[in-house]
């Protein structure tokens, strides 16, 4: 068979997570956060959705971070890096915590990797870790193995599965009141963020947690949770819009105090 018979249809699939480690390496400026933070916003609007926290609830989360300064910050979910580079810079520069450290969980082997080599990229390797690997798992392993999470002060959840770009196009985001059927990956709860990442961390009095999308896709079960004790949590709930639907789908954060 020659070259042409075989030719019609042999486009490479690349993935669109490949295509932004090739464009933050390609435009984005080495050891400079901010510029990467800024490219993956060109990215994610010029090419393709990408499912990190977004340009209009990461100051919402930074605004919470200035009032509690974490020292020790853990977040579930890294994807390709993004809430793990800007909120470490964030608290590293803007808040001139030198020796802060960012643990941030992902499920995925392939996502962890390109989070990797962004944060490598950024400059923060040393105050970024990637643990691969389901949450519980990796956290039973971090709480055998170090004291680390008796000191966490502050808790970004973010692992909801995954919304591909395919499913965006294919929903068009006018019918996007129909329920997500997206199940979590570890406890396969139907909510995106099952109670169960706060009933398996030890209980620090004082940790602040950050729930995303708990709008969009949604989080009832974690909102009923977290809302159902005032002696345990001080909740509040900030309205945002989902990343890169602004002003189009709402969406927002729970921030909660663990009381006791
Ligand atoms: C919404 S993305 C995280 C976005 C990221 N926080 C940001 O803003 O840049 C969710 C990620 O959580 C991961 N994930 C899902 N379930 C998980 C689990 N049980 N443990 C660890 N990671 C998980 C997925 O693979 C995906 O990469
Ligand atoms: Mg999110």
């Amino acid at each position: 068979m020659t070259q042409t018979q075989l030719a019609p249809t042999a486009v490479p699939l690349v993935k669109k997570e490949d295509s932004y480690l090739d464009h933050i390496l390609a435009h984005a400026k080495r050891n400079n956060p901010e510029s990467i933070i800024k490219e993956t916003h060109k990215f994610a609007i010029e090419r393709y959705w990408l499912m990190n926290v977004g340009p209009e609830k990461s100051p919402l989360v930074e605004q919470v971070l200035l009032e509690k300064r974490p020292k020790v910050a853990i977040e579930i979910g890294c994807y390709l890096g993004y809430s793990a580079i800007r909120f470490a810079a964030y608290i590293r520069d803007t808040l001139g915590i030198q020796d802060v450290k960012y643990y941030s969980f992902e499920i995925s082997e392939y996502h962890a990797n390109i989070a990797r080599k962004v944060i490598d990229f950024a400059g923060l390797s040393h105050i970024i870790t990637v643990i691969t690997g389901p949450f519980n798992e990796s956290l039973e392993r971090l709480l055998s193995n170090h004291n680390l999470l008796s000191k966490v002060d502050f808790v970004f959840i973010d692992h909801h599965k995954e919304l591909t770009s395919n499913y965006w196009r294919k929903a068009g985001y006018f019918t996007l009141s129909v329920t997500f059927s997206e199940r979590c990956f570890t406890c396969h709860s139907p909510n995106s963020h099952a109670c169960y990442v706060l009933t398996a961390l030890p209980c620090i009095q004082g940790t602040t947690i950050v729930a995303d999308n708990v709008i969009k896709p949604g989080a009832p079960v974690y909102l009923e949770y977290v809302r159902s004790d005032p002696t345990k949590y001080q909740t509040r709930f900030v309205e945002g819009w989902l990343e890169y639907y602004e002003g189009v789908i709402r969406d927002g954060l729970e921030v909660s105090v663990w009381l006791k």
